[in-house]
């Protein structure tokens, strides 16, 4: 028997060949995995930089949420301005330390990938529709039990898988206090936004409670991507192994000369406390499939020569493809944490927190809006131009922009969340609400800076660097100032904690300015990036085409957060398992 299920060893392994090889084994590489060994004639390498943490309570207990933030789980990657961004460093990726939130973003976010395709790939189908199709693919949902529903638990059924592997549902612990009603009243009530069912039916301006992904008929166990598709076959398929603490180093490719073709790759030991120095090869006869995420896919492309030759020239990295745009379109969001104490009653419940607001720019601006559009659709080209150096070129932005700014305005989609936590952080802080900007206009990069694959690579935002970006997350702040002033919200709040006195109110909620102040001191990285090897028609900047082919290669594909070409209004991973089901059916149909 081949060596199968999940193993530390590179016995058996080292040298040898498989029909795929996965670079991580994260959300959507154990998804494309599971989904590939389903053919028992198909073998499959998955090589995962972190440990197999699947036992241990800070990933399985979903109770536990933000416990592993910051330790050796999360890869904590360094940015500027002195802030990090999370992203899971053990077996099941970042879904195996995510809050879990179950939602998705509004259609016309969905359709517009396909804009940004050649018109001859419309065809592939990387549209709402599409994406529904493959989102409940994974899904495995438990409609609200009555004792939930008294709660405000709702769910649209039809928009739901009911036979995939990943369980989402609502918890055992969900509050039943009178807290996330009120919040979602408070929302309806200071700014109009519809009450809807159901944060997965691709209208995403509204307020409601959400589920998780979570397993209620065990105990509410998370249900991580290793736990949806790995855990229920690892001892069945031997077909499929796992290498754990293993950093992949780079591709190896058989020419270069263009397409390249890979045949495999090389990898090290990797711990806590050992970064290897021998090297391992596997190969793979068909296609290597890099899954590492949207700040190391990109690292993992340059230190294989897959790159902008001018970033990898001076690093004595050859530049076998002058892919520039690898690790540019970086998209992270930003938040701020508002926080105030209650009047006394009980929180009835443990969480995890489900109620959820989503405001669009036009409840966000007020009286305002017409003047915020007037300025978007005036500076287009002006925050192009200034985002450039993170883009194929200042033209190429624009189009992007301009297809952002579509959504924003024509299909009134959400400029901002509002995540409402029982619990806050400060001493007596019995609410806290996370104010997210979702769609930032400004445009980041991922730059390998050595050529030691051990190194971080830079990783820059660019935060608020467009001004825009600013205004909404203030505006989202004032916004919600206000909702924690009216009823029924404001009959269970004593007093407002964060920022409290460090925005002193004006009598209109604060001054634009002291908000600035605030938020540029306090804000902190929400921990979705993507879009760092996108999925575009080259002329505006893709890294891969519509099958998730890299450019210019034969058989490399990337499939995670790195294709999406720009933000969605949502928690991504119900949408990042949608994109690696519909990667997994692309790659099945071309061998
Ligand atoms: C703290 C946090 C909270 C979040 N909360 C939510 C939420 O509530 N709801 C929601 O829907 N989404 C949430 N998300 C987002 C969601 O989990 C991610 O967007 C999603 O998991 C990204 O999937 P991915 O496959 O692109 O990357 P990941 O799931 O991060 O997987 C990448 C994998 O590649 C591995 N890897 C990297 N480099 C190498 C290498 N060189 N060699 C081998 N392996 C490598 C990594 O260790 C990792 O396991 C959250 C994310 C974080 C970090």
């Amino acid at each position: 028997t081949p060596v199968h299920g999940v193993t530390t060893s590179t016995d058996g392994i080292d040298g040898k060949t498989y029909d795929y090889v996965v670079i991580g084994g994260g959300l959507a590489g154990l998804t494309v995995a599971g989904r590939l060994t389903e053919d028992p004639s198909v073998t499959v390498l998955v090589v995962e930089a972190g440990a197999d943490d699947r036992n241990n309570p800070e990933v399985y207990d979903i109770y536990e949420f933000t416990v592993a933030l910051g330790g050796p789980l999360d890869w904590n990657f360094p940015a500027e301005d002195g802030r990090t961004i999370a992203g899971g460093r053990t077996l099941g990726g970042s879904s195996s330390i995510n809050g879990g939130s179950w939602t998705r973003g509004s259609v016309a976010q969905y359709d517009t990938w396909t804009t940004l395709l050649e018109p001859s790939e419309a065809e592939v189908g990387w549209n709402w529709e599409g994406m529904l199709h493959y989102m409940k693919k994974s899904e495995n949902f438990m409609p609200p039990t009555p004792d939930q529903v008294v709660k405000g638990a709702e769910s649209i059924p039809a928009v739901h898988g009911a036979s995939g592997p990943v369980h989402s549902a609502f918890s055992h612990g969900m509050y039943k206090g009178p807290q996330q009603p009120a919040f979602l009243a408070a929302a309806t009530n200071a700014s109009g936004i519809v009450h809807c069912k159901d944060l997965s039916a691709g209208q995403a301006n509204c307020v409601t409670m959400t589920p998780c992904s979570l397993n209620y008929n065990d105990n509410d166990r998370r249900s991580s991507s290793a736990q949806s598709y790995l855990t229920p076959v690892e001892n069945i398929r031997t077909n499929w192994v796992t290498l754990t603490q293993h950093l992949v180093t780079r591709i190896i490719w058989a020419n270069s000369t263009l397409p390249l073709v890979a045949t495999g790759i090389e990898f090290a030991e990797y711990t806590n406390t050992t970064n290897g120095t021998t090297r391992y090869t596997a190969y793979a006869r068909k296609e290597v499939i890099v899954a590492a995420g949207a700040l190391r896919t990109p690292a993992i492309l340059q230190l294989s020569g897959v790159g902008d030759a001018d970033v990898l020239g001076p690093l004595n990295i050859t530049a076998l493809l002058d892919l520039k745009t690898v690790g540019k379109n970086l998209q992270e969001q930003t938040n701020n944490v508002m926080e105030a104490s209650g009047t006394g009653w009980a929180y009835n419940g443990t969480g995890p927190n489900n109620a959820i607001a989503f405001p669009n720019l036009f409840q966000l601006f007020g009286n305002a809006s017409d003047s915020k559009v007037a300025e978007i659709n005036a500076s287009i080209e002006t925050w192009a131009a200034s985002q450039a150096s993170h883009a194929y070129s200042a033209a190429a932005l624009e189009t992007i922009f301009r297809a952002q700014a579509n959504v924003i305005i024509k299909d009134k989609v959400p400029l901002i969340e509002y995540f409402f936590v029982t619990v806050g952080a400060a001493p007596g802080a019995d609410v806290a609400t996370v104010n997210w900007q979702l769609l930032p206009f400004s445009r980041g990069s991922v730059q390998i800076v050595s050529a030691d694959p051990f190194v971080y690579p830079n990783v820059h935002v660019n935060y608020f660097n467009v001004s825009f970006d600013l205004d909404v997350q203030v505006a989202g702040l004032k916004l919600l100032r206000e909702i924690y002033k009216t009823q029924p919200l404001s009959d269970l709040i004593s007093s407002e904690l964060l920022p409290g006195s460090a925005v002193p109110d004006d009598g209109e909620g604060g001054s634009d300015a002291d908000w600035r102040v605030w938020a540029l001191q306090n804000y902190g990285s929400v921990a979705h990036p993507l879009g760092t090897a996108s999925m575009m028609r080259r002329e505006l900047g893709g890294v891969v085409d519509a099958y998730l082919k890299v450019y210019d290669t034969q058989n490399v594909r990337v499939v995670d957060a790195s294709i999406l070409p720009t933000q969605l209004s949502a928690h991504l991973s119900s949408s990042i398992y949608g994109v690696a089901e519909k990667a997994a059916d692309l790659i099945k149909a071309a061998w």
